[in-house]
């Protein structure tokens, strides 16, 4: 296995805020890695510093041994990028805004001419080339963005939010683009993303990130399997006094979250009636019951105590939380 990247301690401070805190992971050729978290959880400014776009505050990275800092230049030619903001020329054909962008890395005429039809045609665009940018979809860009980031023949490829703001079914298309590069051209990639679902179905392992930390850094099978066997969610008025009878053995953690009281259990289909049975006996109300195998979100909900979401879509959202950890 050879490293593609190496970081140790990483940090970035912007005056006192402390962006990423002491950062750590190593990640292997071929690899697709991904940085999972909320809004502001410092996972774009990661990627920056290992970019060369911004110094980090102290710690070290390196891409296929190149110090960020130190040779920046070995670094950008060993990477690709693609960054949320969009950087296509819309007044532009797919075909000029790749050449356009062959020529700043001074790729020979012929060499340029050859990789961009076999890059387009690997992104499905090679029928668009022609067109101007301004006539392309959302995802379409985005392929060509990527297309574009292959163009130098990278051996690490960056992707910030790839599939922001897309709808889920280009969303699909383009995690399927992503999948093949890694695999058919043994390019590792880094991807930063909030979607738990892109996490899960991308990505070989997982450094979900909050508040500039990494809370957890593993396979997402593993991440998932860490939770303990399904999860059983009530939800119900009387959460506080439902936590309290919960006790059985078999509960191998209990979780409330807003109304909402979460168990954790190995066979949750041969329990739910005992729970049900119990919470009838103290005449608990329950607006509902829900199993379901846990998600990448039931685990950034067990490390941090709070959904990944929540602060995206509404920052001031008070919640209380408690951790209750039962008997094994
Ligand atoms: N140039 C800057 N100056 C000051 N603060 C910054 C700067 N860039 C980022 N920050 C802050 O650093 C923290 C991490 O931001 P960052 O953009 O890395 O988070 P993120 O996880 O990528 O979130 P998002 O998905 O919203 O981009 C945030 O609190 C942000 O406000």
């Amino acid at each position: 296995m050879t490293t593609a990247i190496l970081v140790k301690d990483l940090t970035k401070k912007f005056n006192d805020l402390v962006a990423v805190n002491h950062i750590s992971f190593e990640i292997e050729q071929g690899e697709i890695f991904g940085l999972l978290g909320p809004n502001g959880a410092g996972k774009t400014t990661t990627l920056s510093m290992l970019a060369t776009m911004q110094k980090p505050t102290s710690g070290l990275a390196t891409i296929q041994g190149k110090n960020v800092e130190k040779d920046e230049d070995g670094v950008r030619k060993a990477i690709g990028i693609v960054f949320q903001d969009q950087s296509l020329d819309e007044e532009l054909t797919a075909g000029e805004n790749m050449d356009f962008h062959g020529r700043l890395y001074r790729i020979p005429t012929e060499i340029r001419k050859q990789r961009i039809d076999e890059l387009l045609r690997l992104v499905e665009l090679h029928e668009r080339k022609n067109d101007i940018v301004k006539t392309f979809s959302g995802g379409m860009r985005r392929r060509l963005e990527i297309a574009r980031g292959l163009l130098h023949h990278p051996s690490v490829l960056f992707l910030d939010e790839p599939t922001l703001g897309l709808d889920p079914q280009t969303r699909n298309h383009l995690w399927q683009y992503i999948a093949t590069l890694s695999k058919e051209k043994n390019i590792s990639i880094i991807l930063t993303t909030h979607y738990m679902e892109e996490a899960d179905r991308l990505c070989d392992r997982i450094a979900i990130i909050d508040h500039g930390t990494i809370i957890a850094l593993d396979t997402p099978e593993n991440l998932k399997n860490g939770i303990g066997g399904d999860i059983i969610t009530i939800s119900t008025p009387e959460f506080e006094k439902a936590s309290k009878i919960l006790t059985e053995p078999w509960i191998t953690n209990l979780e409330i979250y807003n109304d909402e009281v979460r168990i954790s259990l190995q066979n949750a289909e041969q329990h739910i009636s005992e729970v049900i049975t119990a919470l009838n006996q103290y005449q608990i109300p329950v607006t509902s019951v829900s199993i379901h195998k846990p998600t990448l979100e039931d685990v950034f909900l067990s490390y941090t105590g709070k959904k990944i979401r929540d602060e995206e879509t509404d920052k001031k959202e008070t919640m209380r939380v408690h951790h209750r950890m039962v008997r094994h």
